[in-house]
């Protein structure tokens, strides 16, 4: 099989889809592996180190998408890339559909088979190829919280840690999953005073067990989330419903009850946020402030630390990306339920259910 893997053009992302070594593990399984030039520099991987596995490094990512028949990436693409795509071929990347109908419409449109990193389950049940990422944005949203708590930055002029006669600041975290969890491990850290909100009860006992004592864990529910909101410094918004819209469980009436120059790190924005108030960012702009409180929605958090991340991801995709091009993209499919978990759209119909009813689309199974 020909595996592409083009730039990501998403602005500051600096993510690439594949390490060296999984050029070398596909070469060897007698694969052909095409890179657009200058893909991994972002993430200091250099053409060379790609040539040197057996790539073939090609100008644009024109050659990329043209010659392909599967594209491996980390982000959805965008406008520039949707002609590029063609009926038949198939792309394994972030795509976060129900956060985007144009991007749906686009991807229906195209023919391809969309395989979305962030569906897929594993027979345990848990997402697999979503999880490092979350694990990224998790512990970058309290670094990310405790500089836009800062005055010059806009925020309350609130130390994370507080000092000796002086509170710790407040976090209120919007779901205890991968994301919540590793919010909540490094605002421990930190000495904060932290809730973590869920409604999954069996996941609430588990972080009781683990969590330190300066971690405390709540039923999720309109009144507690108001309660929290009005002692809230920072608030992590960590929710999933996976493949679905965020629900909003902040409404914009509910900010004004919330202390001005607080902050909202609201994770879950690249499924469409989960306060009311959200609206997509990015890393070179991300924060405006609405109802006095500043929000901050960068929908690719990891590309900012995109060394870490590119390798973080790479670790768990290529065992997928190996059994694609070993089985054929529909065998894999048919033969492995993970992967076909992560099938959201093929050939034109939507089969990842939740996205389907996210707008009213029909479902294919
Ligand atoms: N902005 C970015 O760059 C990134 C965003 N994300 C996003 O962060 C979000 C969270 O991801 P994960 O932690 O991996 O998901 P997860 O599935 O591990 O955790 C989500 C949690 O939300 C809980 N939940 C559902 N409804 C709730 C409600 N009404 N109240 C409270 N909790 C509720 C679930 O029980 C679950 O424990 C996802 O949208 C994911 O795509 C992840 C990585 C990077
Ligand atoms: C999960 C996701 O959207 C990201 O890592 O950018």
């Amino acid at each position: 099989m020909i595996v592409g893997v083009p730039r990501e053009i998403k602005r500051d992302e600096y993510r690439v889809a594949m390490l060296p070594v999984g050029v070398d593990e596909l070469v060897r399984a007698g694969h052909q592996v095409l890179f657009e030039a200058g893909a991994g520099l972002g993430s200091g991987i250099t053409d060379a180190e790609y040539q040197e596995q057996g790539a073939r490094i090609v100008p644009t990512a024109a050659d990329v998408f043209g010659q392909a028949e599967l594209i491996v990436k980390v982000k959805e693409p965008l406008p520039q890339e949707w002609p590029l795509i063609r009926p038949g071929q198939a792309l394994f990347t972030y795509f976060h559909f129900a956060a985007s109908r144009e991007l749906t419409d686009a991807m229906l449109a195209s023919g391809a088979t969309c395989l979305a990193y962030e569906t897929l389950r594993d027979p345990q049940g848990r997402l697999p190829l979503l999880t490092p990422m979350s694990e990224v944005a998790g512990r970058m949203s309290i670094q990310e919280g405790a500089k836009y708590l800062e005055k010059p930055q806009m925020g309350r002029g609130i130390l994370l840690a507080g000092v000796p006669g002086v509170a710790p600041a407040h976090i209120t975290i919007l779901g205890g999953g991968i994301v919540g969890a590793n919010a909540a491990k490094i605002a421990a850290g930190f000495q904060a005073d932290i809730a973590i909100l869920d409604v999954n009860m069996d996941r609430l006992r588990y972080l009781d067990d683990i969590m330190p004592p300066n971690v405390n864990v709540l039923y999720s529910d309109r009144h507690t989330i108001r309660a929290q909101l009005k002692l809230a410094d920072l608030v992590i918004g960590a929710v999933l419903i996976p493949g679905a819209r965020a629900p909003k469980l902040v409404t914009r009436q509910d900010l004004k009850v919330m202390k001005p120059g607080s902050v909202i790190i609201d994770v879950a924005i690249d499924q469409g946020g989960c306060i009311e108030t959200s609206r997509p960012t990015t890393h070179s702009d991300p924060t405006y402030m609405d109802e006095d409180v500043l929000h901050y929605c960068v929908t690719n958090m990891p590309g900012a630390v995109g060394r870490t991340s590119t390798f973080a991801l790479c670790n768990v995709t290529l065992p997928w990306v190996m059994q694609l091009a070993e089985r054929g993209i529909d065998d894999a499919c048919q033969e492995l339920p993970p992967l076909a978990t992560a099938v959201n759209i093929r050939r034109g119909q939507v089969t990842y259910r939740a996205v389907a009813e996210t707008f009213g689309l029909p479902f294919a199974n």
